[in-house]
């Protein structure tokens, strides 16, 4: 079976080692990608830069091969290409001009201009599909409606999205707007990511877990049914992945809900309870706490066993519960491998 191992799980098939990647296996904690960056000037040069974003991909899997390859952009390149000013302040994050009312959604850019900005990034996915290794799987992102929307309202990071809620609350109708236009978008710029080259494609929900109720089926739930619908009817075989980050008990039927063919969970949930209520439909990915690569130490040996061990009965990714932090040790990673691979 020549099959890559990241796409005979994602069919749903029970491998008997997991196939494994981590979210944000490009960056700081690796040398070789603070190098790559000093070299682009700054974090938006280097995604925008073909030939050293997919230097900084490959970079990961040359040291510790990765079955999985993540393309190096970031989420809020889209908002950019709606016609948002987006700027990196170094120790703090992103910031953005905002759109906090109905004649501000007005005035984005239509979906189908976001090639103009974007179209960097599906060079940097021509060049991955063509120098990662055969058994490599590349997988493309966006992030999901709701997460992007609430850096498109409040112009930053915030710790109880709280401005985008507001708006919701002000002018349903209007947020609404904004979040099906950042859908229209998701779909333009993820299908190019796959007429590109990416064999997989990933939704970021990372402020899924602040919606509840009615709002997580309006904003979390529908857009990503949405989207995956729409790719799905264009790309039949692309496998979707979703990241609803922090819901909770609404892990449970996400998948059977919105179509995704794997869901990724944080490391709130526990991994017993996501094998009997998530993994009976269908693969997921996830959950080792990424604090546990900056410690090391048995801690994170008996964690990753205990993972790999609870999703064993079914399809599964190894994956960490989010991003991995730039105080990590680069050999704890190697650790955390030998423990999955042996
Ligand atoms: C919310 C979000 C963003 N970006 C992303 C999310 C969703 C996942 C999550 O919840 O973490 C997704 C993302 N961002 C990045 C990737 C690249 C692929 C990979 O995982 O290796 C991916 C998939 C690179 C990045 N995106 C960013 C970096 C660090 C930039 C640097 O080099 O200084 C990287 C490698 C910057 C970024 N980008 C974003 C923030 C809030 C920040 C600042 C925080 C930080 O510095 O870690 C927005």
């Amino acid at each position: 079976m020549s099959e890559k191992t990241i796409l005979r799980a994602l069919k749903g098939e029970r491998l008997p080692v997991p196939p494994v990647w981590m979210m944000r296996q490009a960056g700081r904690y690796l040398p070789e990608y603070r190098t790559t960056r000093a070299q682009a000037g700054d974090f938006l040069s280097l995604c925008y830069n073909p030939d050293l974003a997919a230097e900084v991909t490959l970079q990961p899997i040359r040291r510790y091969g990765f079955d999985a390859a993540i393309l190096f952009a970031d989420i809020l390149l889209l908002p950019q290409a709606l016609g948002l000013d987006l700027w990196f302040v170094t120790g703090e994050g992103p910031r953005l001009s905002t759109v906090t009312t109905a004649a501000q959604v007005a005035a984005l850019k239509p979906a189908a201009a976001i090639h103009d900005t974007l179209s960097p990034i599906y060079e940097t996915v021509r060049i991955l599909a063509r120098e990662l290794p055969r058994e490599t799987t590349l997988i493309g992102f966006a992030g999901a409606p709701w997460t992007v929307a609430t850096y498109m309202v409040a112009g930053r990071g915030t710790p109880d999205q709280a401005p985008a809620h507001a708006f919701m609350a002000q002018d349903r109708a209007a947020f609404t707007a904004l979040i099906d236009l950042i859908a229209q978008g998701t779909i333009d710029y993820l299908s190019a990511q796959i007429e590109a080259g990416a064999e997989v494609v990933k939704l970021f929900d990372s402020w899924a877990g602040s919606l509840k109720g009615r709002d997580f089926d309006d904003f979390a739930l529908e857009p990503t049914r949405r989207i995956i619908a729409a790719l799905k009817s264009r790309h039949p075989g692309i496998p979707v992945i979703a990241f609803p980050r922090e819901a909770g008990s609404r892990y449970a039927g996400f998948a059977h809900a919105t179509g995704a063919d794997c869901v990724a969970l944080d490391n709130s949930v526990s991994a017993d309870w996501a094998a009997a209520e998530v993994q009976k439909d269908g693969c997921v990915q996830g959950n080792l706490n990424p604090r546990l690569l900056v410690s090391g130490g048995d801690e994170l040996v008996a964690e990753t066993r205990r993972i790999v061990q609870a999703f064993s009965q079914g399809p599964h990714i190894f994956n960490l519960g989010h991003g991995i932090t730039p105080e990590a040790d680069p050999d704890n990673v190697s650790r955390m491998l030998e423990a999955i691979r042996g």
